[in-house]
């Protein structure tokens, strides 16, 4: 048995920024026996699933000597360079190290994982094999970047040891639930594999995927090893895969939770009555007495006062200020300055509802001026209100309504970053799809999605101005410094507490009773059952 000495110096390994990008989605594991077609190579079959659109390839060699897998190794290395797709080692470090392979795939009766990431140091990929939940809380502690689970289904490929199952559709599913409640696991990409190939990986991805968490891609050893056009075999299995993962939407990441979470406890407070904020309240003759209701309701405590004489004393002592545009008079908007600038002295938030802000010249010319005199917390507005404030065309605004942004998800994100950039607020906005969008103090922008609600939400008036009054009650509760999440926080109580109402509603009317009671019935434990969150989005903005 011969072995050759290691191909590159470590200098020359890959950093975190220069190496190939993890991605799960179709992931090649090699098998160098009887499934190759006739006259085809391992080499050859890599070669056919790189140029289909393999995302990540492992070499697994039950059975060649060392110098011959080295060998083989460094001709897939070579390989996968040309593609930027890493190349993994299954089970030997030793190899993975004499190529400087990108990474190792560890199973269960491997090297322990955390050795292995002391060996491989932290720039290699650590990809592992986990059976339960034990295993992976392992592997994640061990710094693995990936988890596989054992076999989904039946294979020929792999002799498992007598006894084994496999998880099937609801194991893998069950899985990935438990994965998604634990803060060690919940961000860690999956893959499963076993039995699969083009006619079941959508329904695969399809059926195991939760609301918290999918699967990031599938692993095949002779969907592609053993098809005669390994190129066509590996780009049908792409199309599938990238079809079902751009349907199902994540809701769960670690930033994504926590915000929940926080929505969560701040209103446990509230149901609990350790904090009763008071919110000050300038808003429109529409939604007074509704808004006073929704704060109550909550937990709040809603003052509504308009008259600048007593701003100073009626501001000084609120928890929170809501200034809400929405039927302005030259009197009112005096006092609103007043109130805003003694909420700024006093470290007060300030939440601006700029109702039908681009209906009029009035009313945008109130909200310029009351943007550059106040400093505010949160803007919460709709898409036409934003489009108004960050002066960007093509938003239709009808009175108080507004249309969609043309361009989808990446627009409006876009559009929210932009107000949330030119203010320093944090911007909330309402739409089918919630965003809150905010500029961190490192300068970073940060960008969360609000999945839930419902239609009926726009079928009564005045829903946009109460979620302001709900974001202003989480504000008056957790200060300046988390504005951000009380945005998050406001519009799911909307949301999840118009979710359900819907149950109850016979027409608007009921809908809007069972609206308000639900406002008070709503629990900190609906809100993390019903949450819709997504994050991890701002990179479309910027
Ligand atoms: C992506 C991926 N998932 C699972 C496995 C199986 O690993 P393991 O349990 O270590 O079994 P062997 O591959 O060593 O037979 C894998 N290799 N890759
Ligand atoms: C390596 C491995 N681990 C679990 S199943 C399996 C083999 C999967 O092969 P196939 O994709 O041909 O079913």
């Amino acid at each position: 048995m011969t072995v050759t000495s290691p191909a590159s110096t470590a200098a020359a390994s890959a950093t975190p920024a220069t190496r190939p990008p993890l991605n799960l989605a179709v992931y090649l594991v090699t098998d160098s026996g009887s499934m190759l077609p006739e006259g085809k190579s391992v080499e050859d079959q890599v070669k056919a699933a790189l140029e289909g659109g393999a995302t990540l390839i492992q070499l697994r060699e039950k059975s060649l000597d060392t110098g011959a897998f080295i060998t083989r190794a460094r001709a897939l290395l070579t390989l996968c360079r040309a593609y930027n797709v890493p190349l993994l080692i299954n089970d030997r470090i030793d190899v993975a190290l004499a190529v400087d392979a990108d990474g190792v795939h560890l199973g269960q009766d491997d090297m322990d994982p955390k050795l292995a990431r002391a060996i491989l140091g932290p720039n290699k990929y650590l990809g592992v094999t986990v059976h339960n939940m034990h295993d992976a809380e392992r592997a994640a502690d061990a710094g693995a970047d990936y988890l596989g689970t054992c076999a989904i289904f039946d294979t020929q490929t792999k002799k498992h040891k007598p006894g084994f199952e496999p998880l099937g559709v609801e194991g893998v599913k069950a899985m990935l639930t438990k994965l998604a409640e634990h803060h060690k696991t919940r961000a860690l990409p999956v893959c499963t594999i076993g039995g699969l190939h083009a006619s079941n990986v959508g329904a695969v991805l399809k059926d195991t995927a939760t609301k918290t968490k999918k699967l990031d891609g599938v692993a095949v050893v002779s969907a592609i090893m053993a098809q005669k056009d390994a190129r066509a075999a590996t780009a049908q299995l792409k199309d599938v895969v990238e079809r079902e993962l751009a349907l199902a939407p994540v809701y769960a990441t670690r930033e994504a939770c926590q915000v929940v979470s926080v929505a969560a406890e701040t209103l446990r407070k509230l149901r609990e009555g350790k904090a009763s904020p008071l919110v000050h309240h300038i808003t429109n003759f529409v939604v007074m007495n509704d808004n006073a209701n929704a704060a109550l309701a909550v937990g709040g405590s809603p003052v509504m006062a308009h008259a600048e004489n007593e701003m100073e004393a009626m501001t000084g002592i609120a928890s929170s200020l809501v200034l809400n545009v929405g039927t302005l008079s030259d009197t009112w908007i005096s006092a609103m300055l007043t109130a805003g600038r003694v909420a700024n002295a006093r470290g007060i938030p300030v939440v601006l509802d700029p109702v039908g802000a681009g209906a009029t010249p009035y009313r945008l010319a109130t909200c310029r001026t009351l943007l550059s005199e106040i400093k505010f917390d949160i803007i919460k507005g709709n898409a036409g209100e934003i489009a108004a404030l960050a002066n960007v065309q093509g938003v239709e605004q009808r009175g108080v309504d507004s249309g969609e942004v043309a361009g989808g998800e990446k627009a409006s994100v876009a559009l929210a970053v932009a107000l949330a950039k030119a203010t320093g607020a944090v911007v909330a906005m309402s739409g089918a799809t919630d965003y809150v969008a905010r500029v961190t103090a490192e300068g970073k922008t940060q960008v969360v999605a609000v999945d839930n609600g419902t239609q009926w939400l726009g079928k009564i008036t005045g829903t946009g101005c109460t979620t302001a009054t709900l974001v202003g009650c989480f504000a008056g509760v957790l200060g300046k410094a988390n504005a951000f999440e009380a945005a998050v926080a406001g519009i799911l109580t909307m949301c999840v507490a118009g979710e359900k109402a819907v149950a109850l509603a016979k027409g608007p009317m009921s809908f809007k009773v069972a609206l308000f009671d639900e406002f008070f019935n709503v629990m900190p434990a609906d809100l993390v059952q019903a949450a819709k969150v997504r994050d991890r989005i701002q990179a479309n903005a910027d």
